[in-house]
């Protein structure tokens, strides 16, 4: 198998790459009716599988699971998953023939073993839908022709998927059909149904291409995400110790902070975000955030450069065929950091000490998000796909991280994210070495400006606002934030 992205001619690779339709939610007026009454086999039951599931069944659909044999006979995790919630499960040969939809949420890793064994118990004219694309644009594989293949990628980890669902909200999502695999013209109704089932078209859906989501799903994942959530973790907790600050405290800021200072970017923006700092605290923030894109601008080339000619997905396929050697060192590794190690204090931190004591983290995440929304628009991704993908998920991801740390992140977002985040945490946390022997405790750790005169220079003020609110990032988020009518606060 091929990697199929580079199969196609530059023509075709910016056509798919650029393939971004914000739909109306009027489209979605039929709701789940393509899906209802057929019947839908899901196979794995883990971070996607279990949370999608709930969600299609809520909505009304017929779902059940299918997993691979030694999980049933030893009653993995997998298999506590959907039985005590009450789901059928069963053997791909008891289950695969009856589906006409089969989702399939195993891990990427698995993907050419899973489907090569599925594809030929399926059902003539049914339809195989995957959450991510890896499979098919940079594995190369080939489903049979009678088969429709579509994807609904939900631009979020599986315990936000339900989370948003039950507060009656959704997570932005694209879905897409393959152009080599559509041969009944149906696949665009079905993924419309099923993206209304778990809730996405309450969010925002894209209709898109698989090579679209992929490239964009890679950048996001490994930089803004979740890469530069664990290196600014690490690197700020380290910062506040070495500083003399509470220990406890330290790890309770950043653990908590991430996701409180990311509801305010989810609601409102970056304008939002900054508008909570006082103003000399908006103005330092700016000017880290300034710096800090400077310093990382080349690693975010440096990884969309690499997903984009294949190279990255390559070498994690060596470590795939490795037995997941670096994945599992890295993983190893993350978990002796001294921020995990160190539980969080019991001091009560207020919503508004999170955005006062903690500007370095405002200035990462600024910088973060706007670097990613540029690198990938530069490489014709279509700025609503780039949103969704940058600054719309990192609140999504950083609730993750305020249920049980990095730890909790990397085992709730999929491998192949969680390997991208090693990477990028591994170059990033060098480049930023000066950048950090500069930084104390005003930005992190104490209060910006406390005690003193909180006094700006107008002109800069003027500035600094404009250049926030004019980003583009804020132009394409305040479009669609405006038709996010049913989000809800957390
Ligand atoms: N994690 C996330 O939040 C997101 C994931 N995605 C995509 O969703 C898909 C699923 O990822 P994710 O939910 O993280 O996966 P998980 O690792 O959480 O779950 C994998 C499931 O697949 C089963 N499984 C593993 N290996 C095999 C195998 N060889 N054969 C059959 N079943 C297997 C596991 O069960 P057992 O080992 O017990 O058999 C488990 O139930 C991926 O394509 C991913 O890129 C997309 C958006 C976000
Ligand atoms: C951010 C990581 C992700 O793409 C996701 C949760 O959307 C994944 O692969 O887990
Ligand atoms: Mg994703
Ligand atoms: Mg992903």
């Amino acid at each position: 198998m091929a990697n199929y992205f580079n199969t196609l001619s530059l023509r075709e690779q910016l056509t798919q790459l650029g393939k971004c339709r914000f739909m109306d939610p009027s489209e979605f007026a039929d709701g789940v009716s393509a899906l209802k009454g057929k019947k839908i086999v899901i196979i794995g039951c883990g971070a996607q599988g279990l949370n999608q599931g709930l969600n299609m069944r809520d909505s009304g659909l017929d779902v059940s699971y299918t997993l691979r044999e030694a999980a049933i006979k030893e009653k993995r995790q997998s298999y506590k998953n959907a039985t005590e919630n009450n789901f059928v499960v069963g053997t791909y040969e008891e289950l695969i023939p009856t589906a006409d939809l089969v989702i399939n949420l195993t891990p990427d890793k698995q993907h050419t073993k899973v489907v090569g064994a599925v594809m030929p118990l399926m059902k003539k004219g049914s339809t195989l839908s995957y959450s991510h694309g890896f499979n098919i644009v940079e594995e190369g594989m080939q489903v049979r022709e009678d088969i429709t293949v579509i994807m609904v990628a939900p631009k979020s980890p599986g315990s936000e998927v339900r989370e948003e669902y039950k507060r009656g909200f959704g997570v932005p999502t694209l879905i897409a059909v393959h152009p080599e695999n559509d041969p009944e013209g149906k696949g665009l109704e079905q993924a419309k149904a099923y993206a209304a089932a778990t809730g996405g078209d309450k969010a925002g859906v894209l209709e898109s291409s698989f090579v679209a989501e992929v490239k964009s799903d890679l950048m996001g994942e490994q930089t803004i995400l979740c890469g530069l959530l664990q290196t600014g973790s690490i690197l700020s907790f380290n910062k506040m110790v070495e500083k003399g600050i509470d220990k406890g405290y330290a790890s309770k800021l950043i653990q908590y902070g991430w996701e409180t200072i990311t509801e305010g970017l989810k609601q409102g923006g970056i304008t939002n975000m900054m508008d909570r700092l006082s103003n000399p605290a908006k103005i330092k923030a700016f000017d880290l955030a300034e710096e800090l894109k400077v310093i990382m601008r080349p690693l975010f080339q440096k990884h969309m450069d690499d997903i984009m000619s294949g190279h990255f997905s390559k070498t994690m396929m060596e470590d795939w065929a490795n037995g997941d050697k670096n994945l599992l060192d890295w993983r190893a590794e993350t978990g002796e950091t001294a921020f995990e190690k160190t539980p969080a204090g019991d001091v009560s931190i207020s919503e508004q000490e999170y955005y006062d004591n903690g500007v370095l983290m405002v200035a990462m995440v600024k910088s973060g998000v706007e670097l990613a929304f540029e690198t990938m628009t530069e490489s014709g991704i279509i700025g609503e796909s780039a949103y969704y993908e940058s600054l719309h998920e990192t609140p999504l991801i950083a609730n993750t991280i305020a249920r049980k740390k990095l730890f909790e992140m990397n085992r709730v977002i999929s491998d192949t994210a969680e390997y991208g985040c090693y990477l990028f945490d591994h170059a990033c946390k060098p480049l930023l070495t000066d950048f950090m022997k500069k930084i104390d405790t005003d930005v992190i750790g104490k209060h910006f400006g406390e005690g003193k005169d909180n006094g700006v220079d107008n002109i800069k003020l003027i500035k600094v606002n404009k250049a926030i609110r004019t980003h583009n990032v804020e132009v394409v988020g305040a479009r669609l934030r405006a038709s996010m009518t049913a989000m809800k606060p957390i």
